[in-house]
């Protein structure tokens, strides 16, 4: 008989937490390190799950490989870490209980942390390690990204023929974080061969409960479940669990009636939970059948009032369109700024663009004044929201605080980073990356919120995405571009173009593209401004000529300005045969320049509108 015929025949009860029993044991460093140096207390731990009743013990390897133990200088000790494991769980089960060996997930919510290539190599050296010693049986556990368990269930399943016990972490009640439903969750990783099938961490019982109940039992897999004593509580710079071992008796019998076959703990449960689960299930054969509650999916995810006006990305594909960034101000006081606002909606402007915090330095909130646009000027705000600032709870508490506000008009970038701004040690988050906001907030647009839990109405957001075409390899830049718009991007902002050359070269490598272009156009305010673009931001570079012409004017802020709007004004006329979008930036809140260049543009417009009506 083995740990499979087993688990046909009966319940089994699995061990509880190793990591969390040593941290409240005082152990603060590396957990699978004390495989070698205190392999006694290891030892002891497994025993006493035992001796509560546990049939299956997991190996102390959760965070044995390559990426974690680099973290403490020990990556290269892989094998012998994990080696060491399996011989002490081995000794400690003596053949009363079987030894899983346990390989932890390493992507959290986010992805770009880790590639799957990593992923991969990182996998494999634990795994033939735990192999090597003869395990009973894999547990890959903790996967909050179904794409990582999804890619290396298949590489432990080719290499043995072990059982193995595969694991998801839930998001929340019933979807993983990705959105996808637990019971398709469960159906991929039983078609690509595991035997046992299940969820651990995260969430205490209840919310596991609630979740197996929309789950049928699977087909040929069993079912497994190792819940959180509790969620967990903050104290004192600690997460600790509440300990209610009692708890775990009524728990077990739900979890049973569930149809899991295999049933321990995980974070903040201690031999006396697997004690009660033991007691509960005493002489309790598994459930063969259940009823499945109907999947909790809200129906009517109702639309929104569409936009009373056109999106700007239906409007540049129809006709000239014009937008203008006004950054809010860095100080309180926003009467230069609203000045600005009502000069430059007098020109005829589509929208004001409002950057979010440019250069990492903090700007009156974008979403405040684009509110007080909207509604007192009648004026259509394009609010930027960068990954920097906000984790993935403020990114979507923001897009739900816009939506309810009908800013629909949002540019999806990742952010300067903080260290180039005014508060260098404050933290950037990077939850997300560039593409994976434009993404969300495409989700959002069907209605559903990152995790796919209904949002009760679809927003409507018309999404722009950032083209920086100063760089090195424009092709490089482009493969960005279509790789935004699989994301969802409607269109594109870019960054200031400064010689006639580029935007040509811009042009011919975007017109494939199925999304409008705005090109960004900023006028010069001096000759330091000058050197500085050219000197100091990665990836500008002006031309001789240009350089030459305000460095002619460098004393004479006046023409400076002059020569600033004239430069400015070739590049528009470059831009206006080939791109309907033109983005124009205001220097320093100069809004007298951008109005002078809008009004050009406009200008131009009419006067090639004649042009076409004269000529029939
Ligand atoms: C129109 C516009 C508005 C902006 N508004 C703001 C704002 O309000 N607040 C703010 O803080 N920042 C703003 N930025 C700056 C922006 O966050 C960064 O410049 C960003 O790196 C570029 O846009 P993204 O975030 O979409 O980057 P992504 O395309 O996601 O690129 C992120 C990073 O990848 C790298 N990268 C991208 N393309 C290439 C390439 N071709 N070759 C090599 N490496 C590459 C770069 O390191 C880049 O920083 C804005 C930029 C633009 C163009
Ligand atoms: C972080 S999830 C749990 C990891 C491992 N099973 C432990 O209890 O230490
Ligand atoms: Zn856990």
């Amino acid at each position: 008989m083995g740990f499979l015929d087993d688990l046909a025949q009966q319940i089994l009860i699995a061990d509880g937490a190793m990591g969390t029993l040593l941290y409240s044991h005082g152990v603060d460093s590396c957990f699978e390190e004390l495989n070698l140096s205190r392999q006694e207390e290891i030892l002891h731990i497994h025993k006493a799950y035992i001796e509560a009743g546990a049939n299956v013990i997991q190996t102390n390897t959760y965070g044995a490989n390559y990426v974690k133990l680099a973290r403490y200088g020990l990556e290269e000790q892989v094998k012998e870490i994990n080696e060491a494991a399996v011989r002490i769980a081995k000794q400690a089960a003596k053949g009363r209980a079987y030894v899983l060996g346990t390989i932890g997930g390493l992507r959290s919510i986010k992805k770009t942390a880790i590639t799957l290539e990593e992923v991969k190599r990182t996998f494999r050296e634990q795994l033939y390690a735990l192999l090597s010693e003869d395990v009973d049986g894999l547990l890959l556990e903790t996967y909050y990204d179904l794409e990582e368990l999804l890619t290396v269930l298949p590489i432990a399943r080719k290499e043995t023929d072990k059982p193995i016990v595969a694991h998801v972490t839930l998001h929340e009640v019933g979807v993983l974080q990705d959105g996808t439903h637990l019971a398709d969750a469960f159906d991929r990783l039983e078609a690509l061969g595991a035997d046992v099938i299940g969820l651990n961490c995260h969430l205490g019982p209840y919310y596991m409960i609630r979740s197996l109940e929309e789950v049928p039992l699977p087909k040929k897999a069993f079912l497994s479940v190792y819940p959180n004593a509790s969620l967990p509580d903050y104290r004192d710079g600690r997460l600790v669990y509440e300990t209610n071992p009692s708890y775990f008796e009524e728990t077990a019998l739900a979890f049973r009636e569930q149809g899991a076959r295999l049933i321990g703990g995980c974070c903040g449960t201690t031999p006396k939970h697997i004690a009660a689960i033991a007691k509960a299930l005493k002489g309790l054969k598994p459930v063969t059948e259940k009823k499945v509650k109907e999947r909790n999916i809200v129906v009517s995810v109702q639309a929104s009032a569409p936009n009373k006006k056109p999106a700007l990305h239906e409007i540049v594909k129809q006709r000239r369109s014009v937008i203008v960034e006004l950054d809010p101000p860095k100080k309180l006081g926003i009467a230069k700024f609203l000045e600005g606002a009502k000069a430059l909606k007098e020109t005829g402007i589509d929208a004001l663009t409002l950057a979010d915090n440019s250069l990492a330095t903090p700007r009156i909130s974008n979403v405040a004044l684009g509110t007080i646009l909207k509604e007192q000027l009648g004026l259509r705000p394009l609010i930027h929201i960068t990954c920097r600032d906000r984790n993935l709870i403020g990114l979507q508490s923001h897009l739900m605080g816009l939506h309810t506000l009908g800013i629909t008009d949002v540019l999806a970038v990742t952010g300067d980073p903080s260290k180039i701004g005014d508060f260098p040690g404050a933290t950037s988050v990077y939850d997300l990356s560039s593409f994976d906001l434009i993404q969300l907030i495409s989700q959002f647009n069907e209605g559903l919120s990152y995790s796919g839990k209904p949002l009760g109405e679809k927003t409507n957001f018309s999404i722009a995405a950032a083209f920086n075409p100063n760089v090195r390899y424009l092709d490089k830049a482009v493969e960005r571009l279509e790789k935004k718009i699989r994301c969802g991007a409607h269109y594109f902002i870019s960054q200031p173009l400064y010689s006639e050359r580029q935007i040509e070269e811009v042009y011919e490598a975007t017109k494939h593209l199925s999304v409008p272009i705005y090109i960004g156009i900023m006028p010069l305010t001096s000759a330091r401004n000058a050197d500085f673009l050219h000197h100091e931001v990665p990836g500008i570079t002006l031309s001789d000529e240009i350089r030459a012409r305000m460095a002619a004017c460098a004393n004479d802020p006046i023409q400076s300005a002059r020569e600033g709007i004239a430069i400015a004004k070739s590049l528009i006329d470059a831009a206006f045969e080939l791109f309907n979008g033109i983005y124009l930036i205001t220097p320093f809140l100069r809004y007298e320049m951008t109005v002078e260049l809008a009004n050009y543009i406009y200008e131009k417009e009419r006067a090639s509108q004649e042009r076409k009506i004269f000529n029939g």
